[in-house]
């Protein structure tokens, strides 16, 4: 489950772009050496454009991301990853978990072979790191909040991300379901050692997951 933590001083995530969204524009240039990194601003600064366009889900009009050294995107150089080819983990505010699957099948959905030399997340690792072993052959629906969302995170480590991003991964909980929650995401956090970018209206959130904070005004 470890990874090489010898990473220097090279930051992790390394972006700088131009977004534009409708009537929307900004230049975004993020660039730290921090492991983790929440994003933070008020609504509307484009947060979520942001980890999109990691993701590759929207494309900058200009610029480059750079993810633990490797070019995402690099206008310049005509370099545009497919979303599928760039090993990002995506949790979002609700677990979009597929109905029709229970745990089990959500988990192996999206699994990937881990690319170079041996597997890095194997299914049991997961399961054992999120504390899901009983939820293995539960259905999604009746699962709680918190719970769904373990198993997102789950889903996500074992497609063999480069890095997780988390788009206010705990704002549709409640406070005991957060506080439920709040220490397996450290255990990711402390466990996994991916880049982590992490979206988030909660300082007290901020404060206990991340190591860095980006402000978009
Ligand atoms: N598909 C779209 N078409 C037009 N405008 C868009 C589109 N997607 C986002 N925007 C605009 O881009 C801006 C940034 O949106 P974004 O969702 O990234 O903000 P955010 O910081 O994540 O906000 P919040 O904290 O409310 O989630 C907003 O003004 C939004 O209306």
């Amino acid at each position: 489950m470890h990874r090489c933590d010898a990473l220097g001083s090279r930051a992790m995530l390394s972006l700088d772009i131009q977004l534009k969204r409708g009537r929307f524009e900004r230049q975004v240039r993020i660039e730290d050496s921090a492991r983790v990194v929440a994003l933070v601003g008020p609504s509307g600064a484009g947060k979520t454009t942001v980890l999109n366009a990691i993701a590759g889900l929207v494309k900058p009009r200009a610029g480059r991301i750079e993810v633990d050294g490797r070019v995402l995107f690099d206008r310049a150089r005509g370099i545009d990853l497919p979303a599928y080819r760039r090993r990002v983990g995506y949790v979002f505010q609700d677990a979009r978990l597929f109905p029709h699957l229970d745990v089990r099948g959500n988990l192996l959905y999206g699994r990937h072979a881990a690319p170079g030399a041996g597997p890095r997340f194997e299914l049991d690792a997961v399961v054992a790191l999120l504390g899901i072993e009983a939820l293995l052959p539960r259905r999604t629906a009746n699962l709680s909040g918190g719970e769904a969302q373990r198993v997102a995170i789950g889903r996500s480590l074992l497609s063999q991300p480069a890095i997780l991003l988390f788009d206010e991964p705990l704002s549709a909980l409640d406070q005991a379901r957060r506080e439920e929650l709040i220490p397996y995401l450290q255990r990711v956090r402390d466990e996994v050692r991916l880049p982590m970018l992490y979206v988030s209206h909660h300082p007290d959130e901020v404060r206990r997951l991340t190591g860095a904070v980006h402000r978009l005004d």
